[in-house]
């Protein structure tokens, strides 16, 4: 994976990393704070239903209150007045005064009275259990005023009263009973007033189930009644009251109010919208890190790795990469290339060394062979004259023989300062092509031109005079002679055809006698 694209991975990954841990840690702290809210407005409203339903417990105590100072329905305890109660306690009476039932006990609990509106009280007061029978009969002081007795069907609020009181001395003891149901339309009238959905539910069935999230609420101001609880489910708050008991064996039934859970969805939605802004504020971030740290690092290291690849593959060690600013990657930029100056030393020195002759300092035959291609190229485009001349010592076996190899080194050595005294043009180039054997290659210079050089040098060598005794006999001087072969460039020679017929010259002139010139 290349530089850029890592940088890039790990700026987007460090910056998605970061934003999801700051999303998961405000989030964490939102939704707990979005759910004590919910909770508040939930106990809020649970403390208005519970107002609602003291307040209406309240009303019947009162109305108890009123009725049993009341002679003439204490009066009925003792002498039963029919017509008084269908007067004064019609059925429709009552239903307009919101009861269901009256009853008036005695002091043994034997009912003296008992007057229904709608429902069927009659049997529904014959089915209730012994304990609720007895509650309403001998109300004690410290028990509650009221009660429910039934199911979460069949539900109704008993709320009773004893009828003696200090200084009214009439003989009527007894109890005083009202009987409300609190059927659907009580919970409608209910669910109007708190605005949330209200139902009865047996209390067992408002326990929290295995696992479930409930939390307990403390208890309501209200005599008899249970602590509440909540349960949160997702989509909505279930709240639980365990309602007061008219006596020990009954089912004791819960209140239950459904809450909904707008508030905490709301911040869960807040929350989805802030995970959009900050993804989005955290792509522009890691886009605006990355494009930074591609201006200032990457983009230059790049640049650099395509400079320093052209430069390897062309060869081309004298150039140099390119620096820009005053940093550790211009640092970097400055130390290759100064290493590339060293190459390129280096590599000329190498050069240098690979073209030239060790014992004569001359270009040897590989500078010889590259210079005469390119002057045969210069050639064809100028059209310029051009000349080859091969020059090889006579008899020089027969010199290291008598002399000594390192003497036979010497007069090399000197046969090529002659060569390199004749050659004064800097388009001339003498050269040793191996042994004793040398070249002159001479551009722009026509055949008597060249002829006058090749004859100039014979007469330097001459002059040289590097003594030969070992001369085989009748030879014209002791010194060292050379045999030169002359060709002049004709159309169409190439490299080789030039240098056979300069070649052929040469060996005309060896044939001939030697120390000599001869043309092609
Ligand atoms: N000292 C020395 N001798 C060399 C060098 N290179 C070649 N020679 C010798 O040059 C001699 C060339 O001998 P030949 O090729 O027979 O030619 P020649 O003796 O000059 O005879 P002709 O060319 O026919 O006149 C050989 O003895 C080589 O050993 C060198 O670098 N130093």
């Amino acid at each position: 994976m290349g530089l850029r694209r890592q940088i890039l991975v790990y700026v987007f990954a460090l910056c998605a990393g970061c934003v999801l841990l700051g999303i998961w840690a405000i989030q964490r702290g939102l939704a707990k704070a979005y759910e004590d809210v919910e909770l508040e407005e939930a106990r809020d409203d649970f403390q208005h239903l519970v107002a609602i339903l003291d307040g209406e417990i309240q009303h019947r105590e009162f109305m108890l209150h009123e009725w049993r100072l009341w002679p003439d329905l204490r009066r009925h305890l003792t002498r039963p007045d029919p017509e008084f109660i269908q007067r004064n306690f019609s059925p429709a009476y009552l239903a307009q005064v919101g009861l269901d039932g009256l009853l008036l006990l005695d002091d043994q609990g034997r009912v003296a009275l008992q007057v229904w509106a709608a429902v069927d009280g009659a049997s529904w007061l014959a089915s209730l259990p012994a304990g609720t029978r007895h509650w309403l009969g001998a109300p004690a002081a410290d028990s509650p005023a009221c009660g429910l007795a039934g199911s979460p069907d069949y539900l109704v609020l008993l709320c009773r009263r004893r009828l003696e009181e200090p200084g009214m001395n009439d003989g009527a003891r007894g109890v005083l009973v009202m009987a409300e149901r609190l059927d659907s339309h009580f919970l409608r009238r209910l669910e109007r007033r708190v605005g949330l959905p209200v139902r009865f539910v047996p209390a067992a069935q408002a326990l929290p189930l295995a696992g479930d999230p409930v939390q307990a609420l403390g208890s309501a101001e209200l005599p008899g009644a249970g602590p509440w609880s909540l349960r949160r489910l997702d989509e909505r708050l279930l709240m639980h009251w365990p309602l007061p008991v008219a006596g020990e064996s009954l089912q004791r039934v819960a209140l239950e109010v459904q809450h909904g859970r707008r508030i905490v969805q709301r911040g869960e939605r807040e929350a989805r919208e802030r995970r959009l802004t900050a993804g989005v504020l955290a792509l522009v971030f890691s886009l605006t890190l990355a494009w930074l740290l591609d201006r200032t690092v990457i983009s230059r290291v790049v640049r650099m790795r395509r400079e320093l690849a052209a430069i390897r593959e062309q060869r081309q060690w004298h150039a140099a990469v390119t620096l820009q600013g005053a940093d550790e990657i211009n640092e970097l930029g400055a130390g290759i290339n100064h290493l590339l100056s060293v190459i390129d030393r280096q590599v000329y020195e190498l050069e240098k060394l690979s073209l030239t002759d060790a014992l004569t300092g001359l270009p040897n035959r590989r500078c010889f062979s590259q210079r005469l291609s390119l002057a045969l190229r210069q050639q064809h485009r100028n059209g310029a004259s051009l000349c080859l001349i091969l020059i090889d010592v006579d008899h020089f076996k027969r010199y290291n023989d008598h002399y000594g190899h390192a003497a036979g080194d010497r007069a090399l050595q000197e046969v090529a300062r002659c060569l390199q005294e004749v050659a004064r043009r800097p388009s001339d180039l003498p050269a040793r092509l191996g042994g004793e054997e040398f070249a002159l290659l001479l551009q722009d210079t026509d055949a008597p031109g060249a002829l006058h050089q090749a004859e100039e040098f014979r007469a330097l060598l001459a002059r040289a005079g590097i003594a030969h005794e070992a001369q085989p006999e009748g030879a014209a001087t002791a010194c060292v002679t050379a045999s030169i072969g002359l060709a002049m460039f004709s159309t169409p020679d190439s490299p080789d055809t030039l240098y056979q017929r300069a070649d052929a010259a040469l060996y005309r002139a060896k044939a001939a006698g030697r120390d000599r010139i001869e043309c092609a």
